[in-house]
């Protein structure tokens, strides 16, 4: 079976992105490559990635007026990545206007509430409740505005799995039993994200900065 771990190839390096992804191909399922590498390399970049044969999701969490979204996501059309990630809190035209301008193939996927930010952090940005709730309810926005799915922590991700069985839903900011979170706050094992309904993991420092990310993809791998 297909890996569902997509590891985060962090870096604006890009001959050590080529690098990593050929050390870890046989154990993930497709390659995440997000704002760093983008900024660094662009489109052209990502078409050398892509020439490696996975699938590439690419995180560029695109969230402005829905005018701009709409044709910033029209702009990446010709790379068709797997995946594409906007956020769920710039509203629902927002939303519905990057699906309409995505390639058919290309799942767009709404952030939630980012894995790095625990409930103190959501108060100090004015928004009342929970972050249970508050990403239930993005999540809700998402799926009425058409979107393929979500982006939300590991524990979330069982509540929206219930209200939205067909939603796409990736979970990152998952770490092994006993591993360093760095930035991350709302983290749990990648074990624990899949039984509660993830689709897809992202994994990246675990992975990359693993002396042997070969064997450090294997192992989670062996989990799931
Ligand atoms: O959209 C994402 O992928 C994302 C959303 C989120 O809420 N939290 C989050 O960590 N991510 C991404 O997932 C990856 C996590 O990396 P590690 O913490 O190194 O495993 C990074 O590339 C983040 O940009």
């Amino acid at each position: 079976m297909t890996s569902r771990i997509y590891v985060a190839i962090d870096t604006p390096d890009l001959a050590r992105a080529k690098a990593l992804a050929q050390r870890v191909r046989t154990h993930v399922g497709g390659l995440k490559l997000g704002l760093e590498f983008f900024c660094a390399h662009g489109q052209a970049g990502v078409r050398e990635m892509a020439a490696l044969g996975l699938p590439i999701f690419l995180d560029l969490k695109l969230h402005d007026i829905p005018n701009t979204v709409a044709k910033a996501v029209q702009a990446l059309g010709p790379v068709e990545p797997a995946i594409l990630t906007v956020h769920a809190s710039g509203g629902r035209a927002m939303l519905e206007d990057a699906k309409a301008a995505a390639p058919l193939g290309t799942k767009v996927v709404a952030v939630t509430m980012l894995t790095s930010l625990d409930a103190l952090d959501l108060t100090a940005t004015g928004v009342t409740g929970t972050p249970h709730d508050h990403v239930l309810r993005l999540a809700d926005l998402a799926a009425e505005a058409g979107v393929d799915g979500i982006v939300c922590s590991g524990e979330e991700v069982g509540a929206v799995h219930k209200r939205w069985p067909k939603g796409f839903l990736v979970v990152p900011g998952v770490r092994p039993a006993g591993g360093g979170v760095g930035d991350q706050k709302r983290v749990v094992t990648p074990r624990a994200a899949m039984d509660a309904g993830a689709s897809i993991l992202v994994i990246g420092r675990p992975i990359t900065q693993a002396e042997d990310p070969d064997a450090a993809a294997r192992a989670i791998a062996a989990t799931l």
